[in-house]
């Protein structure tokens, strides 16, 4: 029993509100705009969230919608097909009447980026529900693109409802108002062979990966550089602005891989996905002490006492011709450890880790999704069809009791 516990609990330092409300987009894009793609974000009133949390998945009509665009066995049916409802004669289903503003304001703002979109809440993007659109992707051209995919997903629910689920002042301190955002990126071709995401312990870059768990062969070649790159862009932009000492940030470098862009920040907390590591390993990796960068600098100076402007890194290779100076004195040899996925590695085939795993779908769901979109398409209505069914069949059974 008690082996059992201890290998449940990982040694995570209290989670607190604060350090979920400090990962929220709205909180820290202000200070990062500079350094983060093109993005807007648009204030949700109450009514817009509470269109997001209610069951069902009805669309404002859009202009030029035929009554009957769906036959509705999907389950999803814009407003306009309610003009055909017998029993129904007014035409004030829109469900966008009591929040026109967003509505508008969102479509606005779809046109200022270019007419294409990727949407998120505070926290999560709905990278589960993309199966449900048109484009088989999180690219939005409309408003509709942009609820259908926030009503489909359930990590877009985890920010509307359990948002502090599981922080150490859960009990004693009451929720802070959430502002909630709609935040919309303009939408780029992004390559996710260079997306990484990035763990600090300490305010100290420890590790970092592929977000995208395919094996690319190239990225063995560009290894070095890449983690020169992204430690760099950590020092000089994140290390000591982030609010807290430990987090993880998620970043793009798009070719020629000199540049960084951040993509989002999530908190040091179970709730974010390790990827290729595992939790237990990013807690418990043995990271040597270094002294902050002044001290290097000024014991480097001691050593080397021409160089009294210079910068660490300048001092430490200067200092490395120096015959008396000991490899362990220069600690800053260490590096983060940089994990990419091998060619022989499980993940490669995505047998280990099912993409999103903890919502994890039935076989069948995964089986079609290695089909292609599809297929995966086909299979959803299928299913939706089976569900119906099942219920119609469950109905009648109970009808019969
Ligand atoms: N501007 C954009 N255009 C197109 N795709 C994008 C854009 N920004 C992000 N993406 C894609 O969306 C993915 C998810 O975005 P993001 O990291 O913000 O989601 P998330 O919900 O915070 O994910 P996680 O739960 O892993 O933290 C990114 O990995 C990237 O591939
Ligand atoms: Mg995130």
């Amino acid at each position: 029993m008690a082996t059992h516990d201890t290998l449940q609990t990982l040694p995570f330092p209290p989670v607190t509100k604060q350090h979920i409300l400090n990962c929220s987009y709205h909180n820290w894009h202000p200070k990062y705009r500079a350094i983060t793609p093109k993005a807007r974000l648009i204030p949700l009133p109450s009514a817009f969230l509470d269109y997001l949390r209610s069951d069902g998945i009805v669309l404002p009509p859009e202009a030029g919608d035929e009554p009957s665009w769906s036959d509705n066995d999907s389950g999803i049916f814009s407003a306009a097909d309610n003009h055909h409802d017998d029993d129904d004669d007014d035409e004030s289903l829109d469900p966008s009447a009591n929040w026109r503003d967003t509505h508008e304001a969102i479509e606005r703002t779809i046109e200022e980026l270019g007419g294409k979109v990727a949407p998120k809440l505070n926290w999560s993007a709905p990278k589960d529900a993309t199966w449900i659109a048109a484009t088989n992707s999180m690219e939005c051209r409309t408003p509709n693109d942009i609820y259908l995919l926030l009503k489909s997903s359930d990590f877009v629910t985890h920010d509307l409802a359990h948002a502090f689920d599981d922080t150490a002042d859960q009990s004693t301190a009451p929720d802070p108002e959430i502002a909630y955002h709609l935040v919309l990126r303009k939408w780029i071709t992004l390559n996710p062979s260079v997306e990484f995401r990035c763990f600090v312990r300490n305010r100290r870059l420890i590790a970092l990966c592929q977000r995208d768990l395919n094996h690319f062969d190239f990225l063995f070649n560009m290894q070095d550089k890449l983690r020169d790159t992204i430690q760099d862009f950590f020092d000089a932009k994140l290390r000591d602005t982030f609010p807290d000492a430990n987090f993880t940030f998620d970043v793009y470098t798009p070719p020629p891989h000199d540049k960084v862009w951040v993509i989002d920040f999530n908190p040091w907390a179970i709730r974010t996905d390790p990827l290729i590591f595992s939790w237990m390993e990013l807690l418990t990796m043995e990271v040597p002490i270094v002294p902050a960068p002044e001290e290097t600098t000024v014991r480097l100076w001691i050593a080397e006492p021409g160089d009294v402007g210079g910068q660490a890194s300048a001092a430490i290779e200067e200092a490395q011709d120096e015959e008396d100076i000991d490899d362990d004195d220069i600690e800053e040899i260490w590096q983060p450890e940089f994990r990419l996925v091998r060619r022989d590695d499980p993940e490669a085939y995505g047998f280990a880790t099912p993409q999103y795993s903890a919502h994890k779908l039935p076989k069948d769901v995964v089986d079609a999704s290695r089909g292609g979109e599809g297929q995966l398409r086909e299979f959803a209505m299928q299913w939706e069809q089976a569900q119906k069914l099942a219920e119609q069949q469950r109905a009648e059974d109970s009808e019969d009791d």
